[in-house]
């Protein structure tokens, strides 16, 4: 199973549970605003701790509260693409993609994936959001992540914008073959991508 997540966590007035146990592709995480979609991923990111539960993504275990598991986000190996691109502005997109890599044998395939090898040498500043969008999904993919997970990555892109960046998601998906978790709202969106869709009530 790629991801096996049973967790509980109060969030102020709100329960967030959720129980899932899922094969390969991209999951998507659907359901309304505020039910706690982002705060699963940031349990399994290892950014929030679960009251209660287990969470083993591709066989290995993240956390297990009754047996005293809870790694740290840093050795979970998740590349998490957040809702806003948050690249380094002082850093050009090169150094960006870098930031989480060991080299840069894996760069020109990444952009050349993403369609963002003529921008290099930008400032973050420079970019259209999804042109951000997309340098933000490679930085995830060059730290050599065991999973990913996207958290809204079309939300306030125009239709052009969106387009491209769910063919860089297909592309993502299909060739590089790592477990996705996605957030969306967006039913057509969770319809084009998903191996399988969870709605979260
Ligand atoms: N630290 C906190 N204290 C109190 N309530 C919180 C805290 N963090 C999150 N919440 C609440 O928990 C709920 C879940 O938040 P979360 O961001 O996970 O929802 P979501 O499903 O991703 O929403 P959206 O789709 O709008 O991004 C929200 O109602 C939020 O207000």
């Amino acid at each position: 199973m790629s991801f096996e997540i049973r967790v509980e966590k109060r969030l102020g007035d709100v329960a967030v549970g959720i129980d899932v146990d899922v094969g390969a592709g991209l999951t998507v995480l659907f359901g309304p605003s505020g039910i706690g979609k982002t705060s699963v991923l940031n349990m399994v990111a290892g950014l929030i701790r679960p009251d209660s539960g287990r969470i083993v993504v591709a066989g290995r275990v993240l956390f297990d509260d009754d047996a005293g598991i809870d790694i740290v986000p840093e050795r979970r190996r998740a590349g998490y693409v957040f809702q806003e691109p948050r690249l380094f502005p002082h850093r050009r997109v090169r150094a960006n993609l870098l930031y989480g890599a060991r080299d840069d044998g894996g760069l020109a395939a990444a952009a050349a994936m993403l369609g963002i090898g003529h921008l290099l040498d930008r400032w973050p500043r420079t970019l259209s959001g999804g042109e951000a969008r997309r340098v933000a999904i490679g930085r995830a993919l060059l730290s050599d992540p065991a999973f990913l997970l996207l958290d809204e990555p079309l939300s306030s892109l125009d239709r052009a914008r969106r387009a491209e960046i769910m063919d860089a998601i297909v592309r993502v998906r299909d060739e590089a073959g790592l477990p996705i978790l996605m957030v969306t709202h967006d039913p057509d969106e969770a319809e084009r991508l998903a191996t399988r869709i969870v709605r979260v009530a």
